[in-house]
C-alpha cells in the first residue's frame, strides 16, 4: 500500500512540486483514501483521485485599482474551480498577502471533501487575492472589490460558482462584490453567500462556522461522556470563526481563556465572558484593531507577542486562525497539559506532525473539513432560501446547522472507527467525503 501511495504522490509532486500546502493536503487524503479505493472494486482502475487533484479550471487575473492618493496598484486575483461533480463550485474568497496558487489549491481541494460531507449539493472551489485589506480605507477596499468583480463576474453565477467569505473577506467585502456583480449583470441572484440580511443573506451564516465547530466538538465529547460544561478552552484567531466559536463555548458553559491574531495572543485568567467578547467583536469588526488592545483594557489579561496560545493549559483547543498554526511541539505541549479534544475551526491549522501526535495520544481530533463545515453548509442553506425566495427563522437555520454537524460527525464515525474503537476523524472525513464525489464522477463518465 505504501508503494501505491508513494507512486501516486510522486505523480502529484511532479506536476505540483512547487506547491507545498497543496501537496500537504493531498498527502493526507491519499494516505486514507488510497487504501479504501484498493478495497473497493468499483473505484479500481478509474484514476478518480488523480482526476480529483487536478482543478477543473484555474483562473488567474490582474486586478488593478487606485488608492486614496491616486496611486495605481496591481494585485493578482484567482478562482480555482476544483470539482463540480455534485453541484456548482462553492467556497470562499481569501484576501491576504500570503495568497498564492498553492494555498488556494489546498483550500479548494479540501472544500470538495467538506462540501460533500455537508450532504448538500455543492461542488468545491476557492479564490481570492494577495491584496491585504489591513490598513486600507473602506473606499480603497471598495475599489479593490469592484475591480476584482469586474473580472470574476464572467466566471461565476448562482448555478455555476457561488463564492463567499474567508480570511480578509467579511460582510463589508461581500457587499462591495455583490454590488458590482449586480451592476454588471443586471440581475439580483444568489451569486454570493454571506450577504447582508436585508438583501438575501441567511440568519446564522455569520455565526455558522464557529458555532458548527463547537457543535462538532460537542458531539465528539459526548462519545466520551463529556461536554463543554466547566471546560477550559483555548482558541486561536479573533476573526469571524474564533469570535463565534467563543460565543458558543460560553453558551455551553465552557471557559474561554485565549484569543489571538497574527501579532500574538491574549490570555485572560478570569475567562473571556460575553461582555469582553463584545469588546473583541467591536475591536475586530468595526475598529479593525489589534488583539493586544484587549490586554490594555482588561487587567485580568496578559499579551504574549509573537506567540501562539498552545502553551496555555486547557481541556479543549480550537485552532481558528490559519493553516499550519499548530505544529508537532505545540501538540505535544497540549497533550502534556491534559488537552482531551482538538477541533479545527480553521482550514488545515494542524501540521501533519501535530495530527500524528494527537492520533498517537488517542485524543479526540477533528480535521477542519469536518468540524468547520458548518459555514459552507449554512451557505448552502442561504442558496436554498435564495432559490425559494424565502427566509427561514434563526431557530430553523440553527437547528438545520446542528443536524448537519451531527450527520457529519456520524459519517466520520462510520468510516473512521479503528479496530480498537478509536475514531480517526481524518480517515472518516476523507473517505466519507470521497465516496459521494467519486460515485458522481463514475456516473458522469470520464470528463
Ligand atoms: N469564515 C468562514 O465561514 C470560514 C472560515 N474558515 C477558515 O477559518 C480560518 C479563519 O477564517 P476567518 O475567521 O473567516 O477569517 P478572519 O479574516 O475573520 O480572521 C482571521 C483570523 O486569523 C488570524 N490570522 C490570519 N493569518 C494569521 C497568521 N499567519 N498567523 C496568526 N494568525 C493569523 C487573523 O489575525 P490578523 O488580523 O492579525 O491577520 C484573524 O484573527 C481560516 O483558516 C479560514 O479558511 C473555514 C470555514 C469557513
Ligand atoms: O461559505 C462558503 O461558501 C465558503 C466557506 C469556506 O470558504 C470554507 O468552508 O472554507
Amino acid at each position: 500500500m505504501e508503494a501505491k501511495i508513494k507512486a501516486f504522490m510522486d505523480e502529484v509532486k511532479s506536476r505540483n512540486g512547487h506547491e507545498p500546502e497543496f501537496i500537504q493536503a493531498v498527502q493526507e487524503v491519499a494516505e486514507t483514501v488510497i487504501p479504501y479505493i484498493a478495497k473497493h472494486k468499483i473505484y479500481n482502475g478509474k484514476n478518480i483521485l488523480l482526476r480529483m487533484v487536478e482543478p477543473e479550471r484555474l483562473l488567474s487575473f490582474r486586478v488593478a485599482w487606485v488608492d486614496d492618493n491616486g496611486e495605481i496598484h496591481v494585485n493578482r486575483g484567482y478562482r480555482i474551480q476544483m470539482n463540480s461533480a455534485i453541484g456548482p463550485y462553492k467556497g470562499g474568497l481569501r484576501f491576504h498577502p500570503t495568497v498564492n496558487a498553492s494555498v488556494l489549491k489546498f483550500l479548494a481541494f479540501e472544500q470538495v471533501f467538506k462540501n460533500s460531507l455537508t450532504t448538500l449539493p455543492m461542488g468545491g472551489g476557492k479564490g481570492g487575492s494577495d491584496f491585504d485589506p489591513k490598513g486600507k480605507s473602506d473606499d480603497e477596499v471598495m475599489r479593490f472589490c469592484h475591480a476584482f468583480m469586474l473580472e470574476l463576474n464572467r466566471h461565476i453565477g448562482p448555478n455555476t460558482d457561488v463564492p463567499a467569505g474567508d480570511i480578509g473577506v467579511g460582510a463589508r467585502e461581500i457587499g462591495f462584490l455583490f454590488g458590482m456583480y449586480k451592476k454588471i449583470r443586471n440581475e439580483f441572484t444568489g451569486v454570493l453567500t454571506g450577504k447582508g440580511r436585508s438583501w438575501g443573506g441567511s440568519l446564522i451564516r455569520p455565526e455558522a462556522t464557529g458555532y458548527g465547530t463547537v457543535y462538532f466538538a460537542d458531539s465528539m465529547l459526548k462519545t466520551k461522556g463529556e461536554s463543554f460544561k466547566g471546560k477550559k478552552v483555548v482558541i486561536s484567531g479573533s476573526g469571524n470563526v474564533a469570535q463565534y466559536a467563543a460565543e458558543k463555548v460560553l453558551q455551553l458553559g465552557g471557559k474561554v481563556s485565549t484569543l489571538s491574531d497574527s501579532g500574538g495572543y491574549i490570555h485572560d485568567n478570569d475567562g473571556i465572558d460575553a461582555e469582553k467578547l463584545a469588546f473583541v467583536m467591536d475591536l475586530k469588526n468595526n475598529r479593525r484593531g489589534r488583539i493586544s488592545e484587549y490586554a490594555d483594557k482588561y487587567d485580568s489579561a496578559t499579551y504574549h507577542a509573537g506567540k501562539t496560545p498552545w502553551e496555555v493549559a486547557c481541556d479543549i483547543a480550537l485552532p481558528c486562525a490559519t493553516q499550519n498554526e499548530l505544529g508537532g511541539d505545540d501538540a505535544k505541549t497540549l497533550i502534556k497539559n491534559g488537552c482531551i479534544c482538538v477541533a479545527e475551526g480553521a482550514n488545515m491549522p494542524s501540521t501533519p506532525e501535530a495530527i500524528h501526535e494527537f492520533h498517537e495520544a488517542r485524543i479526540l481530533f477533528a480535521p477542519g473539513k469536518a468540524s468547520n463545515a458548518g459555514g459552507v453548509a449554512t451557505s448552502g442553506l442561504e442558496m436554498s432560501q435564495n432559490s425559494l425566495r424565502i427566509s427561514w427563522s434563526r431557530e430553523e437555520v440553527d437547528q438545520r446547522l446542528k443536524d448537519i454537524m451531527e450527520d457529519i460527525h456520524n459519517s466520520c464515525v462510520e468510516f473512521g472507527k479503528d479496530a480498537d474503537g478509536y475514531c480517526n476523524y481524518v480517515k472518516g472525513a476523507n473517505i466519507a467525503g470521497f465516496v459521494k464525489v467519486a460515485d458522481a464522477m463514475l456516473a458522469q463518465g470520464v470528463i
